[in-house]
């Protein structure tokens, strides 16, 4: 039998920052070839267990380590991190700690570099990898200023230009659209073929992996294994809703048909499933298409023109509104201009000409932090917006700012820590908290300021199905409770089904669309045009034949 590349034998893991473990007598075994998804709640370990696959652990975070782990049999705590770089690539969660080039195409280069290789080489790969990744236009730009999704092709495309063996992904997909999150997954599938690759992914968009051929599926739940098997072992036990993680949408969709999911056969593949005889039963769930409701407006941006390069613009004469009360999503492909549309709601970029108006009144010239008590904003990467130490400090600094009586700062501040599951940590540093925790906390410190209109980009990014679940019902609440506009940019197509009320569809600078989200993901062409991709519950209706397939799209919107 061949031997395993990755062997852990009862290892137990303690940041020296923390008192007890973070990962408990794990044990598992990973072969050459194998294609490994790792699930777990946010804060399970996942990251942990990467970092002491890539010697980031304990080179670059401290701590003890107990049990064996060897990576091709020889023990990983004896190598150094250049010689573990060797042997395992990896992505990491937060791009901008990837960066090591002044411009994208040094970023890609970078592996290429060190290997000596000649620099015509070197030019042509990394003119290929770009290409591939669609960057062919941005290598010369900062790696900085991409997009986020942008900057995570980069990223990508750093590690995957290098020919290394095994590949560790610590959440590939968050900032992809959703086209792009294919793409990179057949691009994973097709190299793991070609170079008999062995990957490892750590991935909270589960059903986006479940799509390419995994092999195995490791889950976490509070630094241990609670379970390791093929994905159809794992779907058909129901041990994803169990570990507070998503299950792909079609077998939501069955269990709410009350249909025996263990009973049928490829249940991990929508496009193979027998449903054939549950057809009725599927169909029966068929709900009508809710209309926006939502009818006075709030917020209009009106002929808005901006372009951070003059010659090219991103922006030409934008109007849309935002109408008081709904939740509104703003989709479409990496580099669109979601994100710099809400720079310029926010105040961060001031638009070349146009008007953002709010309630009757323009607010272009309110300063950033005027305009922060009306329209709050969450970014992408939570550790741009982070700039206390800890916890509540973090947290209360926006009410500090506005001079709000300590006693009063107490209890907001650990109100909403309650609601966002982070009271516990309340004196903890924010050095230590997992991605998807300090992505909780720049929400919370938002939120304190109770904005009437919310802005937040990527929400769901790296977080498991309970946080977001609990954030949605969050988010419901105080979009009905205190009648707070909710504006969404995702591209998380659970989050669009699920939650969303109406859907701005972007692409490069245009709107295209202005519409529902269960007709946005039953309409095959303009889901094409904007890099989303139609549900799992529309591929189910489709390969079922079963006539307006929006309308079951809709039964699985939660409001
Ligand atoms: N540098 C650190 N110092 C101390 N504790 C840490 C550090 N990094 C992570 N931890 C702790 O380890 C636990 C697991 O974190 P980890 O990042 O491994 O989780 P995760 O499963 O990857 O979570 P997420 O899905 O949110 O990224 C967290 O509760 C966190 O507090
Ligand atoms: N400071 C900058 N200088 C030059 N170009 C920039 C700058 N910031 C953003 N861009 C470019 O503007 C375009 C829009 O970026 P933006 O971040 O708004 O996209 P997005 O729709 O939010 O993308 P994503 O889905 O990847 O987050 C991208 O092509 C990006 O490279």
């Amino acid at each position: 039998m061949t031997a395993p590349i990755i062997d852990f034998q009862h290892v137990t893991f303690k940041y020296h920052a923390q008192a007890e473990p973070t990962l408990n007598d794990i044990s598992f075994q990973i072969y050459p070839g194998e294609k490994v998804l790792i699930a777990g709640a946010s804060g399970s370990g996942k990251t942990t267990l990467l970092r002491l696959l890539n010697g980031l652990i304990p080179q670059a975070y401290a701590g003890d380590t107990q049990g064996t782990l060897t990576l091709h049999g020889k023990n990983i705590l004896d190598q150094t991190l250049f010689e573990l770089s060797l042997q395992a690539g990896t992505v990491l969660q937060d791009s901008d700690a990837q960066f090591v080039g002044l411009t994208v195409a040094e970023d890609i280069a970078f592996a290429l570099e060190n290997d000596h290789q000649p620099v015509s080489h070197i030019k042509a790969e990394v003119a290929k990898w770009a290409t591939r990744f669609g960057l062919g236009d941005r290598l010369n730009l900062a790696p900085q200023v991409l997009s986020g999704g942008q900057k995570q092709r980069t990223s990508m495309a750093g590690v995957l230009v290098d020919d290394g063996k095994l590949l560790l992904f610590d959440e590939p997909l968050a900032s992809l659209d959703p086209a792009a999150g294919v793409v990179a997954m057949d691009m994973i599938d097709k190299l793991q073929s070609e170079r008999d690759l062995t990957v490892v992914i750590i991935e909270h968009r589960i059903e986006e992996v479940l799509r390419a051929n995994v092999d195995r599926v490791i889950v976490m739940a509070g630094g241990r294994i609670v379970a390791n098997g093929t994905p159809t072992e794992i779907i058909k036990a129901g041990i994803l809703p169990e570990n507070g993680l998503d299950e792909p949408l079609y077998v939501q969709l069955l269990r709410q048909a009350h249909i025996d999911v263990s009973r049928l056969s490829h249940v991990a593949n929508v496009n193979q499933i027998d449903v054939v005889e549950q057809k009725t039963a599927i169909e029966s769930l068929k709900k009508p298409v809710k209309s926006n409701t939502h009818q006075i407006v709030k917020l209009v941006v009106k002929d808005l023109d901006f372009g951070y390069d003059k010659n090219s613009p991103l922006f030409k004469k934008l109007n849309t509104v935002i109408n008081q009360g709904e939740i509104l999503g703003i989709v479409g492909k990496n580099g669109s201009g979601k994100t710099t549309l809400s720079h310029l709601l926010t105040g961060f970029l001031v638009p070349d000409t146009g008007d953002i108006i709010l309630d009757g009144e323009s607010v272009l010239q309110q300063s950033i932090k005027e305009r922060a008590d009306n329209i709050g904003y969450v970014l992408q990467n939570p550790n741009h917006m982070i700039t206390k130490a800890t916890v509540f400090d973090e947290v209360a600094s926006g009410l500090i700012l506005r001079h709000v009586s300590s006693d009063d700062i107490e209890k907001r501040v650990r109100e909403i820590l309650k609601l966002i599951d982070l009271d516990a940590m309340r004196h903890w540093p924010i050095a230590a908290l997992s991605f998807g925790q300090k992505k909780r906390l720049t929400i919370a410190a938002v939120l304190v300021l109770k904005p009437q209109i919310l802005i937040l980009d990527e929400p769901t990014a790296g977080q498991d199905a309970t946080h977001t679940n609990e954030l949605l019902q969050f988010l419901t609440k105080i979009n009905q409770q205190e009648k707070t506009t909710v504006v969404i940019i995702t591209h998380d197509m659970h989050l669009l089904a699920n939650f969303v009320e109406r859907a701005l569809v972007i692409v490069d600078g245009q709107l295209l669309a202005d519409t529902t989200p269960s007709e946005l993901l039953a309409n095959e062409a303009l889901v094409k045009l904007a890099s989303l991709r139609t549900t799992s519950v529309y591929q189910l209706a489709n390969r079922l034949d079963i006539t307006h397939p929006e309308e079951l799209n809709a039964a699985i919107v939660h409001n």
